[in-house]
């Protein structure tokens, strides 16, 4: 690397949401989930400094407030991990309780008084992956987000693999310049403000970025399933069971609404909650872990299903001068039976039933909300089917959308939605995983 020169490094990772599964497979069952077109970015600046000067770690986490400068020597006085001198981004390691502990406390005195459990959980989580992958090295860290934190869409698991991704990423770079976690042909000094020059992180490395990834989560969430953070990692649709995950290529496009109760919770609690409720009550549970593993498995074989037909276009034009007409008329007119009434292919209908069923079964486990019930009351109203994904205990609820809905149909659903105080809004679903991109800037890019 030119002397003086600044290497700016960046991975985002999606969100996701699961389709079916959530918490049963924290205790061994299937789950379905898919990539979110929203994504977690974590960008790294690295300028070597001149030898004597003093050098510095930068964490910057504008959507928890955290804005935090360590000069290296203290954090090299403070942690002495002997980790701190031999980083390997090669093997993954646990953080062991005792690393837990000293990294905790640290990072509690660190910030402000009275600092959030999420803001210690998220700068402890960095420290874990910074010093493991990288050890001491001077850099400026900021992560942002389009997703909520806190919702059920997966941040914690996007921002674990996109920190995972750019720190093993620079350390490649370190290691040799031309060994980057991409595609050694694809890196080069692409310009960073461009919207593209995005990378596919290659299959051996997507395996270390989510084991590393799946370590940070186990600091955030306490028990992880690791499902969160493999579809962040590989993206698209998955199938997830005991740590073993299967891409689903599935010929059934998903289309959903995502409503946020804008009830705050947290997965770590949840999860807990769930635990305990099945220790009191070993045999009612495993019937209902039971029962989400046969519904789970059930989805994977609908979207798997080679019957799935698509749209055909005569359909798709009928639907459309339908939606034109309505569109003309005031919202008063458009009455829930008609919205009730449009044609679901015969997968669609199972799913909708899949969903139905699940969402009963994630209410007797203890995860649901009067908010989130209250979402699928209102999307009942117009034969829609709702459940939460997630953890649940507030966060979002996905409502499954016919292909055959017009978006006209959709904002009348929204209205109904959003006039109770709930968010809407619809993602694409089923993209890519985590990706990479570098930047070098020769002038020492002082932003
Ligand atoms: N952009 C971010 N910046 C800093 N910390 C983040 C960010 N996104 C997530 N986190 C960390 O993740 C925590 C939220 O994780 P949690 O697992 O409770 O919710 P979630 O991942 O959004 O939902 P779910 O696990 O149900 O999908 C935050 O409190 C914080 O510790
Ligand atoms: C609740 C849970 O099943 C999904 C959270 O998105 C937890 C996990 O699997 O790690
Ligand atoms: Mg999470």
């Amino acid at each position: 690397m030119e002397e003086g020169a600044e290497l700016v490094v960046e991975a985002r990772a999606p969100g996701k949401v699961i389709l079916s599964g959530e918490h049963a497979v924290v205790h061994g069952t299937a789950a379905v989930a898919a990539a979110l077109g929203l994504y977690s970015t974590a960008r790294i600046r690295h300028r070597p400094l001149s030898p004597g000067t003093e050098e510095f770690l930068v964490l910057e986490l504008p959507q928890l407030n955290v804005h935090v400068t360590w000069s290296l020597k203290m954090i090299e006085e403070i942690l002495d991990p002997p980790s701190l001198q031999y980083p390997n981004p090669l093997v993954v390691k646990e953080c062991s309780d005792s690393d837990m502990t000293r990294l905790g406390s640290f990072v509690v005195k660190q910030l402000s008084w009275g600092a959030p459990k999420g803001t210690v959980a998220a700068v402890t989580t960095f420290l874990f992956l910074y010093t493991s992958i990288l050890g001491l090295q001077p850099i400026t860290v900021r992560v942002t987000s389009d997703l909520p934190v806190g919702a059920g869409l997966g941040s914690s698991a996007a921002y674990c693999v996109c920190l995972a991704a750019a720190l093993l990423d620079l350390a490649a770079t370190f290691d040799s310049p031309t060994q980057a976690i991409t595609t050694p042909k694809e890196q080069g000094s692409q310009k960073l403000a461009d919207t593209g020059n995005w990378h596919d992180v290659d299959e051996k490395n997507l395996e270390l970025v989510n084991k590393w990834a799946f370590e940070g989560e186990r600091i955030i969430h306490g028990r992880p399933s690791g499902i969160d953070n493999t579809v962040s990692s590989y993206g698209y649709v998955v199938r997830f069971k005991q740590g073993e995950l299967m891409r689903l290529h599935s010929p059934m496009p998903l289309r959903m609404l995502l409503t946020n109760t804008n009830v705050g919770r947290n997965t770590k609690a949840l999860v807990a909650g769930v635990g305990e409720r099945a220790l009191r009550h070993p045999a009612a549970m495993a019937a209902i872990f039971k029962a989400i593993d046969g519904i789970a498995e059930e989805v994977v074989s609908i979207l798997l299903s080679p019957s799935n037909p698509g749209l055909d276009s005569d359909d798709e034009h009928e639907h459309k001068d339908e939606a034109r007409s309505w569109q003309q008329l005031p919202d008063e007119c458009l009455p829930k039976s008609d919205i009730a009434s449009v044609v679901r292919t015969k997968e669609e209908a199972k799913l909708e039933e899949l969903v139905e069923m699940n969402q009963g079964l994630l209410q007797c486990i203890g995860v649901s909300h009067v908010s989130i019930e209250a979402i699928c009351q209102i999307t009942a109203a117009f034969k829609l089917q709702s459940k939460l994904t997630g953890a649940g205990g507030g966060g979002c609820v996905l409502t499954l959308l016919p292909k055959q809905m017009s978006s006209t149909y959709v904002e009348v659903v929204k209205v109904d939605l959003e006039g109770q105080g709930f968010s809407c809004f619809e993602a694409a679903i089923g993209g890519h995983g985590v990706q990479v991109r570098q930047e070098l800037n020769p002038d020492g890019g002082d932003e």
